[in-house]
């Protein structure tokens, strides 16, 4: 039961405050006393008396003050309960304040006239009235109300500020207040759980037990000094709601607002280690069976464990590690050997292909990519697989290989989202079949397809250049993949909108911290600071809301759950907020934002593109960043059916003709690289790497994630340098794409290459006669140096091309000649003299280049 506590005398009620908050939590000083928490006394017995009140006869309750009760969207409840008291109107001698108009209103289904209301309303730090509260019998504490509706009327808040009449005792609220924290119903988004306060465009913290909201003013009070993270203090030590488990230990926005960092730290180290937030091993069932302590510590312990580990039922083949959700294929590998939960039961992952690992019957998927790994396993084969991933058959006591031992294995797998071991002392590194061995070309057992590996640094253009062979070798884009493009732009248009509106806020500030720095005269900057602090960066209240709310959802990283469904119903507030002259100003600032000028092409269209109907165009998408909606892995499959018609006519014996070269276009991200390339293992048997470097970078910054920033072309630089040290590429050829060459071209005269450090020695030759332009002898000085670096290291030749990846032509003719290096490349080894003397057609020669600065 709830004790709520009334003292007369300061002394005894700090006393007794500071038992009733969670240790540690910071005693509130008296001005700023407004705490009205409800917990659960376990301390010794205190020793005076407690004021007690009975509970409430809700039927009979007649409340003068602000609130009352609907219970709109509640169907089966109807019982009117108290009201939300607005806390922080709340004297620390808890009198209800005097109630003004109280109006009854429904929560608005259609969110566009909230964001109206409340953009237009005023700001939510004042004063505000009449709340209506949706509440349930039983539910209704802090946590609990959801709903609340407010109204913008500066009239009420301004009376409503002044005196407290009612002597109702808090304890009367408070009684009300279950001490069990439970989740319920829905919660309308930007309403307060604790003032009940609304503003839809701010975002709130959601305690992880009963997700009750609480705005940036009410957060620290309801959620006291947070021993478990955020938890409204009557939540503490209760269960988390499990939905939540994923964001344990993620730092929000408004919490980095609230606290300083190292309170954050600690916070978020409590919320992901304190008991109370931990997985139940009864929550986890393995093989039918729940899990001990013991086990669950074992699971948990182990080596390699699941991860992302939550409730629920799993299977685990502890022979060779494999673990899935129940009824489902392979999801991981763990360790193998844990003494956890039941018995392996053959249907554990609802296979139907009566082929049986570790006596498991296997799923269709699993089959498909055992026979493309040429395993034979006819019907009924049961098959035994170790944790090094050898097998053998069942009873035949000899090992036949190992599953996971060949690299086109482990990116079959990768491509069905079926586990592999991962960097184990198992791959058969030593077992030369595995690597290219390039006297048998090794594509000639794949089937003669031979795999192009494209990668670069974000923004390189290697989703372009792929998306342009897609369209140039004739693979359509699937219905599904059009819809992932579709929802790509939707949400890098809102991406391109944060940036914007995050770059002005900061240039706004940077603009008006100058202008009161350095006043022109005395006059003059009082009458600005009396015209309220406005600059070419300023944007009105509307835009700002818009802003400041798109700015959250952003942080929390809430974007893909909130577009594109509401794509269409914000299309004409962000129309107006990018035509805002403000926003445009920022924009012209785009490169000290990092942002891509691409940002301009889609949010012109914000209001088609918005559109339910909208159908990217090729232009769009090309232009649109990434390729897929993760934008991680993507791949391709073409020939260049170049062949002139007239040749096949002439050539009589047109079936003898070899087959077309057929080629799979792998593109990884940027990403991929830096989680210490350990996607390129499953690459090493690719024919050629493709390296792409975008020109114009030369003069951009650029960090990995949040590490210190340096030069993009530096760092394209080091990606190149350590792929081609990769153990797995030490035989395969390096093409250079030396990309966006029309960007360079235009800013090569307003920004010298020496700009980048790299390039510091570059001294263009100005002759009158000269026909190179400037763009021209800077694009061979940087392919030198990369053929220099490429030549130092491998003691071999970089191959380097030219390309605007948007022009399609400039694609092909990229692809052309990456063909030729490969015959070259393959003609090497068969005939090492009769080619060495001619490969200056292939590679830009021009170490003897008379732009090279002296070394
Ligand atoms: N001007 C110009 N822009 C280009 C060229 N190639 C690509 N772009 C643009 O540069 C931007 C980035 O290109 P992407 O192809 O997405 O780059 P990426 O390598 O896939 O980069 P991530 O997807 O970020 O890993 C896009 O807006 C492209 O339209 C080019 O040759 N010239
Ligand atoms: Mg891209």
């Amino acid at each position: 039961m709830s004790t709520a506590t009334e003292a007369e005398e300061e002394s005894t009620w700090e006393q007794v405050l500071r038992k009733m908050l969670p240790a540690g939590a910071p005693l509130p000083d008296e001005d700023h006393l407004d705490y009205s928490i409800a917990v659960e006394y376990q301390g010794p017995p205190v020793p005076y008396q407690v004021p007690r009140v009975d509970p409430l006869n809700l039927d009979s309750l007649s409340i003068r003050s602000s609130s009352l009760v609907s219970v709109a969207d509640d169907t089966d409840v109807s019982v009117p309960v108290a009201a939300p008291i607005t806390a922080s109107k709340i004297s620390k001698f808890s009198r209800f304040r005097n109630g003004t108009a109280n109006v009854l209103v429904k929560e608005s289904t259609s969110s566009v006239p909230q964001i109206e209301k409340a953009v237009n309303g005023e700001n939510e730090e004042e004063g505000e009235s009449a709340q209506v509260v949706n509440g349930r019998k039983g539910e209704e504490n802090e946590g609990k109300r959801v709903n609340v509706v407010k109204f913008n009327t500066p009239r009420d808040s301004e009376t409503e500020d002044d005196g407290y009449s009612s002597t109702q005792s808090s304890a009367a609220a408070d009684a009300l207040r279950p001490t069990s924290a439970v989740r319920k119903g829905s919660r309308k988004r930007g309403v307060c759980s604790r003032c009940g306060k609304k503003n839809r465009l701010k975002e709130r913290e959601a305690c992880l037990v009963c997700d009750a909201r609480y705005c940036s003013n009410c957060m620290l009070k309801a959620m006291g000094s947070m021993p478990e993270g955020r938890k409204c203090v009557s939540c503490i030590g209760h269960p988390i709601d499990e939905l939540k488990r994923s964001s344990l230990g993620k730092c929000s926005r408004i919490l980095s607002k609230v606290c300083s960092p190292l309170e954050v730290r600690q916070i978020m180290r409590a919320e992901k280690e304190c008991a109370a937030n931990q997985l139940r091993p009864e929550q986890l069932i393995v093989n039918g069976r729940s899990l001990r302590q013991e086990e669950l510590a074992e699971v948990l312990g182990c080596p390699i464990p699941p991860q992302n580990l939550k409730p629920g039922k799993y299977w685990y083949d502890k022979d060779s590690g494999l673990w899935g959700k129940e009824g489902e294929k392979p999801d991981r590998i763990i360790s193998s050997k844990l003494n956890v939960g039941g018995k392996l039961r053959s249907d554990a992952s609802n296979g139907n292909t009566k082929v049986y690992i570790n006596g498991r019957e296997i799923t269709k998927v699993e089959l498909r990519v055992l026979k493309l790994a040429k395993v034979q396993c006819p019907r009924d084969t049961h098959f035994w697989v170790y944790d090094d991933g050898s097998y053998e058959e069942e009873g035949q006591n000899k090992i036949k290989g190992k599953i996971w031992g060949k690299a086109s294995t482990r990116f079959i797998c990768s491509l069905f989202s079926l586990p592999v071991l991962h960097g184990n002392p198992f791959v058969p590194k030593e077992d030369p079949t595995t690597f290219s061995g390039k006297s048998v070309p090794k594509y000639w057992e794949q089937g003669g397809v031979q795999k192009l590996l494209l990668l670069g640094l974000e923004g390189s253009g290697t989703s372009t250049i792929f998306k342009q062979a897609k369209f140039l070798y004739g693979n359509k884009f699937t219905p599904e993949e059009l819809q992932n493009i579709k929802v790509m732009i939707q949400s890098n248009m809102y991406k391109y909108l944060s940036m914007l509106v995050e770059g002005r806020e900061r240039f706004e500030e940077e603009a008006l911290m100058e202008k009161t720095t350095t006043p022109v005269n005395a006059e003059e900057s009082a009458s600005e600071f009396e015209g309220n602090q406005q600059c070419i960066y300023s944007i009105n209240q509307r835009s700002k809301h818009f802003s400041d709310w798109l700015l959250d959802i952003m942080a929390t990283g809430d974007l893909d759950a909130f577009f594109p469904a509401a794509t269409r119903e914000y299309a004409p507030i962000v129309d107006e907020v990018w035509k805002d002259p403000a926003i445009q100003e920022t924009y012209k600032r785009r490169e000290e934002l990092h942002l891509a000028d691409v940002a301009k092409y889609f949010l012109d269209q914000a209001v088609e593109i918005s559109s339910n109907e909208y159908e990217p165009s090729e232009k769009d998408i090309l232009y649109a960043e990434g390729v897929t909606k993760s934008n991680g892995l993507a791949f391709m499959e073409f020939s260049f059916d170049d062949r002139s018609p007239m040749s096949e006519i002439y050539n009589e014996e047109s079936e003898c003709l070899p087959p077309l070269d057929k080629y799979q276009l792998i593109r990884i991200n940027s990403k991929g690289l830096h989680d210490g390339c350990k996607w390129l293992e499953m690459f090493e048997d690719v024919r050629a790497v493709i390296f792409c470097v975008a020109l114009s970078d030369y003069d951009q910054t650029w960090a990995y994630g949040s590490g210190p920033s340096c030069n993009k072309m530096l760092a394209s630089r080091d990606i190149f340098e350590s792929l081609m040290r990769h153990p797995c590429f030490l035989d395969t050829p390096f093409v250079l794409l030396l990309n966006k060459y029309d960007a360079f071209e235009d800013k090569i005269n307003q920004v010298p290459l020496s700009t980048c450090e790299w390039f510091k020695e570059f001294c263009p030759v100005r002759t009158h006669n000269n026909n190179q332009t400037l763009a021209h002898q800077a694009y061979y000085y940087v392919a030198v140096k990369f053929k220099e670096l490429y030549s130092s290291i491998t003691g071999r030749k970089l191959f380097v091309w030219q390309a605007r990846a948007r022009e399609r032509t400039s694609v092909d003719e990229a692809f052309k000649y990456i063909r030729e290096v490969l015959k070259w490349d393959e003609e090497k080894d068969d005939d090492m003299y009769g080619i060495t003397g001619d490969d200056s057609f292939y590679s830009t020669e021009m170490s003897s280049s008379p732009y090279m600065g002296p070394e």
